[in-house]
């Protein structure tokens, strides 16, 4: 065996979640040891839509033109039909998104993973290795060792201060955890076929579910120039059966889709499943993405999820691994992530429940409900409800907290366009038309720059200033007066942790997320 190779963090499992939050640490600086047990991509498709927040994640570690390149907005919107190809339920996904992306984008995971690797390989700290099987896993009081077997036979020991398994749903982090399961018992199977048309083909709504008893079936892009079909498997049916391409050429060819106008990328039969591990931070091991929540893929959110975990994850490490809190905040986790995750569970469980049925009476009612506007009302998308937050504000202010920030187009220093790669990104305290450093004390600013925030003075077009942020596309004006505020300061992860309506109420707000912070700080201190 080889000497030990030290890291802060080992991250298991490299897919979408593991390039994440390896990306986002590495650009801390941080050493983040990668281990996969594959030794090549995987390179076929998998998840295939993402929204804005994900998006301007991505932004973060791929550069702009990537990401427009391997992505597709949604142009209408997403249909519900019943078997006769009457809408029951349309939802929008073709709108622009707050947080300067489209709301809704498909793409291929083969080409989204090529430009989230391209960015790993490009930080010094982070080092990939793959093809190596996490076999021992072994949790100390201040350090977690880790044995890989490579698929060459080679063993090494590995130590970290902090593993993260973004190994997907089976887990090896998982497995040497205690843990619980909450499973809704929602497990339905479908053959997955993804083809890539060779010929022009046009597809009215561009994603859509076909709500047939005989055959539910989804319809939905599968990024630039694919298309992916999902076909239920009925009382009966074995998954055995549907092994064979030739099945799944005979479903798609009353879609008109044959070998003569298509190549078939992959099919594959995948059981839907509702589920998640209860808590997903045990001491110094962490789950993200799969290895902690599994959804029905009905609302296109399992791998966002995933992302969201790798965002959320990553800020806070970063903060204790710099010394500025303590490893409580960690807690905060899983009570920040697991909410806003069973919520979208729950969200598409309500569209599985619309589609997943093969009664034709069952179907019938639910026809007939939806037809006559009598169905439950959709979930609204969540926000995040509890964790690292101001709420001390007036109800008002408060309500802003654990949402979304806008990202819109600006003008700095010369250069223009989406705030995060103009301006920066981090930590953001903003000011509407004043500079938000006004008020505070020493001490507060300190505080803000040991967390590497970023301080914009935005002002609107009209009224430029040199050395301020122009809001060129009135984003920021329509953000602070539709909601009535002056300052805000926004997270790492883009959630809102507070605002103010008058500027002079600032010092409040930083005074709160510094005894937030230090708060953690004293209580380890005291343990
Ligand atoms: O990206 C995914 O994981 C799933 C996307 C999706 C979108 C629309 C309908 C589906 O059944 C899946």
């Amino acid at each position: 065996m080889t000497n030990t190779h030290a890291y802060d963090v080992i991250v298991i499992g490299y897919g979408p979640v593991g390039k994440m939050v390896s990306a986002l640490l590495g650009q801390k600086g941080w050493n983040v040891g990668v281990f996969e047990r594959y030794d090549r991509p995987y390179g076929l498709p998998r998840a295939v839509k993402y929204d804005h927040e994900i998006t301007r994640l991505l932004q973060k570690i791929c550069p702009v033109e990537d990401i427009q390149r391997i992505s597709v907005k949604v142009p209408d919107n997403y249909v519900w039909c019943n078997a006769d190809r009457v809408p029951l339920l349309e939802i929008d996904w073709s709108q622009d998104g707050i947080s300067g992306w489209p709301a809704d984008m498909l793409f291929n995971q083969a080409e989204l993973e090529t430009i989230m690797n391209e960015a790993c390989e490009s930080l010094p700290s982070v080092d990939i290795n793959l093809g190596y099987n996490a076999i021992h896993l072994n949790e100390h009081e201040d350090q977690v060792n880790v044995l890989f077997k490579s698929i060459n036979g080679e063993v090494i020991n590995t130590a970290a201060k902090y593993v993260i398994g973004c190994d997907g749903a089976n887990s090896f982090v998982r497995d040497n955890m205690e843990h619980t399961i909450t499973d809704l018992g929602f497990y339905n199977d479908f053959l997955i076929v993804d083809i890539i048309p060779t010929e022009d083909m046009e597809f009215k709504p561009m994603n859509l579910q076909v709500c047939d008893p005989k055959r539910p079936t989804t319809c939905v892009s599968g990024g630039p120039g694919r298309r992916r079909w999902e076909f239920m498997l009925l009382p009966g049916e074995t998954k055995e059966e549907f092994k064979s391409e030739e099945v799944a050429w005979d479903l798609l060819k009353s879609w008109g889709i044959h070998p003569g106008n298509a190549k078939m990328e992959r099919h594959a039969v995948y059981t839907f499943k509702a589920k998640w591990v209860d808590q997903w931070r045990k001491n110094r091991l962490f789950l993200a993405g799969d290895a902690a929540h599994l959804t029905p893929p009905f609302m296109g959110q399992g791998m966002s999820s995933g992302i969201r975990d790798a965002a959320n994850l990553a800020w806070k490490m970063d903060l204790l691994l710099k010394g500025v809190t303590d490893d409580s905040i960690l807690d905060t986790y899983t009570e920040e992530r697991k909410p806003h995750m069973e919520k979208l569970i729950e969200a598409a469980i309500y569209l599985g429940k619309i589609i997943c049925t093969t009664d034709v009476e069952r179907a019938k009612q639910r026809d007939e409900q939806f037809l006559s506007g009598n169905f439950p009302p959709f979930p609204a998308f969540p926000t995040l409800t509890e964790g690292v937050f101001d709420r001390s504000g007036s109800e008002k202010e408060a309500g802003l907290t654990g949402h979304l920030s806008p990202q819109g187009i600006v003008e700095h220093n010369g250069q223009s366009g989406l705030f995060d790669n103009v301006v920066g990104q981090g930590w953001v305290l903003m000011g509407w038309n004043h500079d938000p450093k006004e008020g505070l004390t020493e001490q507060q600013i300190q505080m803000l720059e040991d967390i590497g925030a970023v301080f914009a003075k935005v002002v609107p077009k009209a009224q430029p200033e040199p050395a301020a942020v122009i809001d060129t596309d009135g984003t920021y004006e329509a953000f602070f007066r539709t909601n009535g505020i002056e300052v805000a300061l926004f997270r790492p992860d883009f959630y809102i942790y507070g605002v103010r309506g008058q500027k002079e109420e600032l010092p409040t707000l930083i005074q709160g997320l510094s005894e937030q912070l230090t708060q953690q700080t004293n209580l380890a201190n005291a343990r």
